[in-house]
């Protein structure tokens, strides 16, 4: 089941510190990127990589292109939403696309193959993991109301959709001028059901300094 994947990976990792785009820190010997890329160029099933990224880090990603045999490379906007439809219209207007943060090295192939049969079925789908805390509506550090777990899920990436729908779902948000924090969230806002597909906690976004604990926890658990 072939499907295309965008990877948006143009951000600048404000909340990571680093000073620089957080993808390009070391992981294991190797940046960041290179782990999530690595999962698609491995997978016989993803035909094409759209990577999207910031002109400062062109030097770095046509340097990496070139050992890489799917990558195709637009460049991003100031948000992700805008990054991820400027990969959109790079891609062929067919079948199934998915959006797989940059910042998420940690898919299982599993997973993916998973997603991509439950799109092909519904047309949109999405991995989570049901959320494991206590979550608290609150405003101004005052807790207004205490939200029932049970019906609660954390929401990764990859997002997986038939091509169309994703299409109408970015143009449609254009029109509007609606930002989501997902893909999924446009896919809701023109009454597209969005399946969910049950992901694993390891699939962590890195996103604070202290996510690399968590990461190097993670390779050191792989490795063994
Ligand atoms: N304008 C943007 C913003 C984010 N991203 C990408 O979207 C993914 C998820 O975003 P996030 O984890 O928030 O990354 P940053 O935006 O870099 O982090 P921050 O918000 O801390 O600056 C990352 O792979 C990031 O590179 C992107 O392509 N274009
Ligand atoms: C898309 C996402 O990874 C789902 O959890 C998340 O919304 C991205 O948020 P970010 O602030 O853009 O990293």
């Amino acid at each position: 089941m072939n499907y295309q994947v965008i990877i948006p990976a143009a951000g600048s990792g404000k909340r990571m510190g680093a000073g620089y785009n957080k993808l390009l820190m070391n992981l294991a010997g190797r940046p960041i990127i290179l782990h999530t890329l690595d999962v698609f160029e491995t997978d016989p099933n993803c035909s094409r990589i759209i990577l999207v990224i910031h002109s400062a880090d062109e030097p770095f990603f046509t340097e990496i292109k070139s050992r890489y045999t799917k990558i195709y490379i637009v460049y991003g906007g100031n948000e992700r939403q805008y990054s991820v439809f400027n990969g959109l219209k790079a891609a062929e207007a067919e079948g199934i696309i998915l959006v797989h943060d940059g910042a998420r090295p940690f898919i299982r192939p599993e997973t993916i193959s998973r997603l991509v049969q439950s799109a092909r079925e519904c047309g949109a789908a999405i991995a989570a993991v049901p959320v494991k805390d206590t979550i608290k509506k609150v405003i101004d550090l005052e807790v207004i109301e205490t939200v029932d777990r049970s019906s609660l899920w954390q929401v990764q990436t990859p997002q997986a959709f038939r091509f169309s729908v994703l299409e109408s779902a970015h143009e449609q948000a254009q029109k509007e001028q609606y930002l989501g924090t997902d893909e999924a969230s446009l896919v809701e806002k023109i009454g597209h059901t969005v399946k969910i597909v049950e992901s694993d906690y390891d699939n962590i976004k890195l996103t604070t300094p202290e996510d690399l604990y968590f990461a190097e926890a993670i390779i050191k658990k792989r490795n063994r």
